[in-house]
């Protein structure tokens, strides 16, 4: 049997920026992090009062870049796009607030919202190509909108001065100067929410939508994500902290130079979030207030300052993949080791661990034994499928039908074309002609995010975990469809996002629960052996409740008591009143479970029928029987 699944999600386009090391047991103790963070604020809030006015206008200047770069982060760590014009972003937000303030004499907070606005509007249109494009094409795309930005703040004079600058009016809210003190106190309030506006929903249904795109796109719009929707929103989001972080900028310098906004300073900004740490909260922060501060720290070595400062960087990237945010959390991870003197928590998990969650009795699916075990009418047909690929012919007329309640065996040789028709039920590839209805629905009018919604979820012959998140997180992946907050609603936390991530989590430890797998709810899932991760992928498909759940392989690299295991979990999901389509090279346990089989070769069925006369139809056996292990 071949390792290579033609027509897995594997042939997607890969995420643009390949997803962050996870942060493993490097996470500080509880009680540890709350003493940092509280010496962080009482520091923050007693910095103006104990420095001089030049320095607390620095401090000011970093907490802007703050902001711009969580905004950044979002885009580029989270949704695992690549950006590299957040300055011009920036420069939209600095220089709308300077001509409003200057020209129409708005009051800070109106040209401020207008030119967050009208950054996070071209954020969605720059964010636009993204959908079609990816790599080194979506790089050069949002280089082209930086590149258009300078030039219209440079040849627009009548407007912004050209390369002459813009003065800033000094802003004022009620009686209050936005100067000095007044102002470090504003912008640190404001980058302070804008982080824990970002953290509550990078924790959120909606975080991880994004972290799915990133990981594993075709599988998270398997699940019901709508990765144009999703996509979209990480730009405008990512360009609206920059608007913000442009208007604040406008106030805090006073005069606007066109040069803050060069493509120079996207890289600036780029560099921070990647020496802080790709998408971690606290990393691009951090990686802001070094890179800013960075001529204060290296003026002793005066004119080689620059040529320390990059052989610096040079040497973080290169051997602290991750940034400075992945250093700490390891070396955090590293005293606990030494501490408690256990090995590596994030260690793959060992065959004992496994085998004890596998012999553990699963406990009972909550609806009755019989309740789907009786076979009923057609739920799902395929008429005359056919799928090309190039000049090759990959499913050619091919019916399928499956009935409510049954399970159906999908067979054939390698190459025969189950993992295409499996893609086309879920929409991930296109027909040349044919049609598919489920419970009386066109499929064929869906997008693929839709699908999971209409009652459908699948596995994947090649296991498509969401690398960067934990076996919960990925099950709650399989959340996603039936839940609803977006954005506002988990960004602040409100009432309705907090009993809707309950409910999915409750959920989810179920669902992990009936596989057996809820010890490994906060495991990386990626570091699970591959039993597990099967097992996880059920997991996953079952929470999103479907009435036909696809299983493609999910006994390959499989032992066979692991095998005979999984045969008892997909007789206990039927008899919950879930109907499966199964593909499986494996006969004993294809044969063991299915109700009825449809064997496929070189594209066309050759055969639909109980399994018993499969085994002697003389077609069958030429095609496929005689050639694979029984
Ligand atoms: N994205 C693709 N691009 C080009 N050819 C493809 C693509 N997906 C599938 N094919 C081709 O279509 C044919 C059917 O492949 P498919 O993966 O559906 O077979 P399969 O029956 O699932 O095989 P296996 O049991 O080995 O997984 C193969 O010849 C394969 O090379």
């Amino acid at each position: 049997m071949r390792n290579q699944t033609v027509g897995s999600t594997e042939k997607a386009p890969a995420a643009t920026v390949p997803p962050p090391q996870t942060a493993g047991d490097g996470r500080l103790p509880r009680a540890a992090r709350a003493v940092a963070w509280l010496l962080v604020g009482v520091v923050l809030l007693a910095l103006p009062l104990l420095l001089p006015p030049f320095r607390t206008y620095l401090a000011t200047v970093v907490l802007v870049y703050v902001i711009a770069v969580v905004g950044l982060n979002v885009v580029m760590g989270f949704s695992g796009q690549i950006s590299i014009s957040h300055a011009a972003f920036m420069g939209v937000g600095a220089y709308t607030t300077a001509v409003l303030m200057g020209r129409w004499e708005l009051p800070f907070p109106l040209a401020a919202l207008a030119g967050v606005l009208l950054a996070t509007l071209l954020g969605y249109v720059v964010g636009l190509p993204a959908l079609r494009i990816a790599g080194h094409y979506l790089a050069l795309a949002t280089l082209a909108f930086q590149l258009i930005v300078q030039s219209v703040i440079f040849n627009w004079e009548s407007v912004t001065n050209g390369p002459r600058g813009i003065a800033v009016p000094p802003a004022v809210v009620g009686v209050f100067p936005l100067a000095d003190r007044n102002l470090y106190y504003l912008v640190l309030v404001a980058a302070l929410l804008s982080l824990l506006f970002v953290r509550n929903v990078v924790r959120s249904r909606v975080g991880r939508a994004w972290r799915a795109i990133r990981d594993k796109e075709i599988a998270a719009s398997v699940f019901g994500v709508d990765v144009a929707r999703f996509k979209t929103l990480a730009f405008g989001v990512s360009a609206g902290y920059a608007g913000l972080a442009g208007a604040l900028f406008a106030i805090t310098v006073g005069f606007l130079d066109p040069g803050a906004f060069n493509l120079w300073e996207s890289v600036k900004q780029l560099t921070m979030v990647l020496f802080g740490g790709l998408g971690t909260l606290v990393g691009p922060p951090l990686g802001a207030a070094l890179l800013v501060l960075a001529p204060e720290f290296l003026t002793p070595f005066r004119e080689h300052s620059l040529l320390v400062f990059y052989v610096v960087l040079l040497l973080v990237l290169i051997f602290l993949r991750g940034g400075l945010a992945s250093g700490v959390s390891r070396t955090a991870a590293w005293v606990r080791r030494r501490r408690s003197g256990a090995p590596p928590s994030d260690a793959v998990v060992t065959d004992a661990a496994v085998t004890a969650a596998r012999d553990r009795p699963a406990p009972p699916v909550e609806r009755s034994a019989e309740a789907g075990s009786a076979v009923g009418e057609s739920m799902l047909t395929a008429d005359g499928v056919t799928v090309r690929f190039g000049g090759l012919i990959a499913l050619d007329g091919v019916d399928l039908r499956v009935r409510d309640g049954e399970i159906k065996g999908l067979i054939g040789p390698n190459g025969a074309g189950k993992t295409t028709l499996f893609n086309v039920l879920t929409r991930v590839y296109p027909v040349h002609a044919g049609s598919v209805t489920f419970a009386g629905r066109d499929m064929l009018r869906l997008r693929p995010h839709q699908v999971v919604g209409a009652g459908l979820a699948r596995t994947f012959q090649n296991v498509e975990m969401f690398r960067s998140m934990t076996a919960l997180e990925n099950v709650l992946v399989g959340r996603h469809h039936r839940d609803a907050c977006g954005l506002w609603r988990t960004g602040l936390r409100l009432p309705s996002a907090r009993a809707e991530e309950r409910q999915a989590r409750d959920a989810a430890r179920a669902a992990l629960a009936t596989l057996g797998l809820e010890r490994y709810a906060d495991t990386p899932a990626e570091s699970l052996p591959l039993g597990v991760q099967r097992r996880l992928e059920i997991a996953r498909a079952m929470v999103a409740e479907p009435r036909l759940l696809m299983l493609d392989e999910p006994a390959s690299g499989l032992t066979a008591a692991e095998a005979a295991a999984l045969m008892d979990d997909v007789r206990r999901i039927r008899a919950a009143g879930v109907t499966v389509l199964l593909i499986e090279h494996n006969m004993r346990f294809v044969m063991g479970l299915s109700d009825s089989v449809t064997v496929l070769d070189h594209g066309r069925v050759i055969f639909d029928g109980s399994p018993q006369r499969a085994q002697s139809d003389p077609a069958v056996v030429a095609a496929y029987l005689g050639e694979v292990e029984s």
